[in-house]
């Protein structure tokens, strides 16, 4: 919503029925799963608000339950795909664990985008991943054992020297901010290229996240689908 959104708080429901942005069928284009096949399931609003965020999650008035959502995915579902990404918008702003328990339950994978702010129980799974990507200095505690993987958005002039990390902050342009770091690195590192919506910046911060990824040992993930015009 690059910035335009409004802020929404956590809103604790019994989670039977969720504000969803879209449900689609596509390829993981970021992290871990780059590349797998997978359902992704939209949901709305977000308790942050990064200037640069690239996705529309305020537009709808698709309100399912949690059955109609549940057979939504099942509809457009192919039966060899098994990885249902929820995404967002911020997914544990709204209580997202009825839909995971259910999703776990029918032996499928769940993997969640989240900025690391907010959370939610959910089960202890190893189809469960939880992908983080930071966008402020701390996350809330109790999400922190449960990440799976970090994804730090990166652009030029605005990492940090030492270790290669966002050093400004994702809500106000040009403000000093170490983004959240691993106590002990103990989750793999992602590094992706911020889409600025200039090719000549883009293809900075690509050649910027290549040059991170090889000098710190991080992974680098581009946004595969961006590239395929993929959803
Ligand atoms: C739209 S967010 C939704 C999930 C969650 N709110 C979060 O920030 O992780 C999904 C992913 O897109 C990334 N993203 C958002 N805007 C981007 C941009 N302009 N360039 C590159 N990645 C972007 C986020 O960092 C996050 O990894
Ligand atoms: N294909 C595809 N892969 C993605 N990985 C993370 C996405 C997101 O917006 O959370 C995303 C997305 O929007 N599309
Ligand atoms: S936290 Fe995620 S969804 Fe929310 S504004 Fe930032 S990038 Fe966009
Ligand atoms: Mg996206």
């Amino acid at each position: 919503m690059k910035g335009k959104n409004k802020l929404r708080r956590q809103e604790l429901t019994d989670g039977r029925e969720l504000w969803i942005q879209e449900v689609f069928y596509t390829l993981q284009g970021e992290g871990p799963f780059s590349g797998q096949p997978s359902v992704f399931v939209r949901t709305c609003g977000c308790n942050l608000k990064c200037f640069w965020c690239d996705t529309d999650f305020e537009s709808s008035t698709w309100r399912p339950s949690l059955d109609e959502l549940l057979e939504t995915i099942e509809n457009i579902r192919p039966s060899f795909c098994d990885l249902i990404v929820i995404t967002g918008g911020e997914p544990f702003r709204q209580n997202i664990a009825p839909l995971v328990e259910t999703l776990l339950g029918r032996g499928l994978r769940v993997q969640i985008e989240t900025n690391g702010t907010l959370w939610i129980e959910l089960p202890e799974s190893e189809r469960l991943t939880i992908v983080c990507s930071p966008k402020t200095r701390g996350l809330h505690p109790d999400i922190v054992p449960r990440i799976s993987a970090y994804k730090y958005v990166l652009s030029v002039d605005e990492v940090d020297a030492e270790d290669g990390l966002p050093a400004r902050s994702t809500q106000k342009e040009n403000y000093v901010m170490r983004l959240f770091r691993q106590k002990k690195a103990v989750a793999p590192i992602y590094v992706m290229p911020r889409d600025d919506g200039d090719e000549n910046l883009n293809e900075r911060n690509r050649a910027l996240c290549a040059d991170i990824a090889m000098r710190h040992g991080y992974t680098l993930c581009l946004q595969t689908h961006k590239m395929l015009a993929l959803r």
